[in-house]
């Protein structure tokens, strides 16, 4: 059974690319007739002639998506080339720049909340490091498989709050992706969840430049559940699995020598400051980094090439400028990407998937939470006490109604110590509990039962509406 639902997992978590034909049904979704059964969207079309090395900031409307297409030229979205002549259907609220290197004329129907034309970008500098770690590649791919120089590029993304970090790690993984490597993406960002869901840590090879739309294809991601979308609510936790992943990221690179050489690009979260540097700090030494990019500030810049330098002097850790087309997002706005980004989890980014409402017995499922709660302040603690709170302690779940509308990860362990070493099948979503017939209904990505009976439950929750 287990193999079952996690091969079925598999499948759903893959996020292939939307055939043309689909693309009509996404519209539907949101609510749009397809221009061909209405004889042509309301809104008008538009076409834009952009200028070489420039590009068109778009963010779409609030209620219905926008199809976008290339008519001629060459252009790309965030290191993905466009294919001419073909449609792409960009979601309600998506922000994203179409940039051409030599040119390119495209056209737009639907509403957007803004959009317009520059020729001030940073592309030329993202390029250039670009150029240089695919240099470093090259030079891995060369070297004996067991040198230390057979060790493609490490490179960490970090910088404040919308900076620009998720946008520069995807060029630069489909920039390589195009140039035939396999670099494998690690997303620390617990607060969006480019991989997966939000409060996940997660990895996984990118073979093909990055879909504008449908963003990273999930077909072997290495995902740990940490529960929270901060860090801030448990450091001890978050640390442990960034150490996890690490260690088996380092597994596989031995075993592989390709991806090896095309090394990784690692996405972290916005916090920057006090223990948020020092996460920082961490997680470039655990996955022993080797290039460090700053986005943005000076400061996280100097204290970062003192630090990091102190430590490893062979660490490059460089400046570079943000895009002033990165858009700073609410709090609000940052609640309901999350929201949708686990709807997109069970019904996919089109509504192109079928979750199954399945239901267990309470004795079925064995549910854990990590850590003690809230720590006390050792001010608040009577003189000579210690906080008895340990981030790491395992503390099985009574299940009642506050599961309702929790979402909670299947672990891979087998026994309940392995929870925290272990990464997650997948995610479900508790819809009932029934307290008198002692059932709980919960939505999964597929039928049948789940690949293990350990659940585990953080501060996720979603209101499927
Ligand atoms: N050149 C651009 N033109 C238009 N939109 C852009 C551009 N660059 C980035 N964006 C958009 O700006 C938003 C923020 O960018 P991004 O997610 O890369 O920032 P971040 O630093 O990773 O954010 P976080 O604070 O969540 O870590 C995203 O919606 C992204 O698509």
């Amino acid at each position: 059974m287990k193999s079952r639902f996690c091969s079925l997992i598999g499948v759903i978590l893959r996020r292939l690319p939307i055939p043309r034909a689909r693309i009509e049904s996404i519209l539907m979704a949101y609510g749009v007739p397809p221009a061909s059964a209405s004889g042509g969207s309301t809104s008008a079309i538009k076409q834009v002639k952009l200028d070489k090395e420039c590009e068109i900031r778009i963010e779409v409307g609030n209620e219905t998506p926008l199809r976008l297409r290339l008519l001629s030229g060459t252009a790309e979205i965030f290191g993905a080339e466009l294919p001419p002549e073909f449609w792409l259907t960009f979601p309600p609220r998506h922000k994203f720049a179409v940039f051409t290197w030599y040119g390119a004329t495209i056209e737009m129907d639907g509403e957007t909340e803004s959009d317009y034309t520059t020729n001030e970008t940073p592309m030329v500098s993202y390029v250039n490091v670009h150029a240089i770690l695919e240099g470093r590649r090259n030079r891995a791919r060369a070297s004996p498989p067991d040198s230390n120089s057979s060790q493609g590029p490490r490179v960490i993304v970090v910088g404040p709050k919308d900076s620009g970090k998720s946008t520069l790690s995807r060029m630069l993984l489909s920039w390589a992706a195009k140039q035939g490597w396999k670099p494998t993406f690690v997303d620390l960002d617990v607060g969006q969840g480019f991989i997966t869901i939000p409060g996940s840590i997660a990895a996984t090879p990118i073979e093909l430049p990055i879909d504008p739309v449908e963003g990273v294809p999930l077909e072997m991601p290495l995902v740990y559940f940490y529960g929270h979308v901060t860090p801030s609510n448990n450091v001890d936790l978050y640390k442990v699995l960034v150490k996890e992943l690490a260690d088996i990221l380092e597994r596989q690179f031995a075993g592989n020598a390709e991806s090896r050489a095309a090394g990784m690009v690692i996405n972290t979260m916005g916090w920057i400051e006090g223990v948020g540097y020092e996460l920082i700090q961490h997680a470039i030494t655990t996955f022993n980094a080797n290039v460090v990019l700053v986005l943005d500030q000076e400061k996280l810049f100097s204290m970062l090439k003192k630090d990091v330098l102190k430590n490893n002097p062979n660490v490059d850790v460089v400046k570079l400028q943000k895009s002033g087309g990165v858009v700073s997002r609410s709090n609000k706005f940052r609640q309901r990407t999350r929201s949708f980004r686990i709807r997109e989890y069970f019904y996919g980014p089109g509504n192109d998937l079928s979750p199954h409402a399945n239901i267990a017995n309470f004795s079925d499922l064995s549910i854990y939470r990590i850590g003690g709660g809230l720590q006390a302040p050792h001010s608040a603690l009577p003189i000579g006490a210690k906080s008895v709170a340990d981030p790491l302690r395992l503390a099985p779940v009574n299940i009642n109604r506050d599961l309702l509308h929790v979402v909670l990860a299947v672990s891979f362990a087998k026994e309940p110590e392995q929870i925290i070493s272990s990464n997650v099948a997948g995610f479900i979503y508790v819809t009932d509990v029934d307290i008198h017939r002692k059932k709980i209904t919960y939505l999964a990505p597929s039928t049948g039962d789940l690949p293990s009976k350990f659940l585990i439950m953080g501060t996720l929750t979603w209101l499927e509406t």
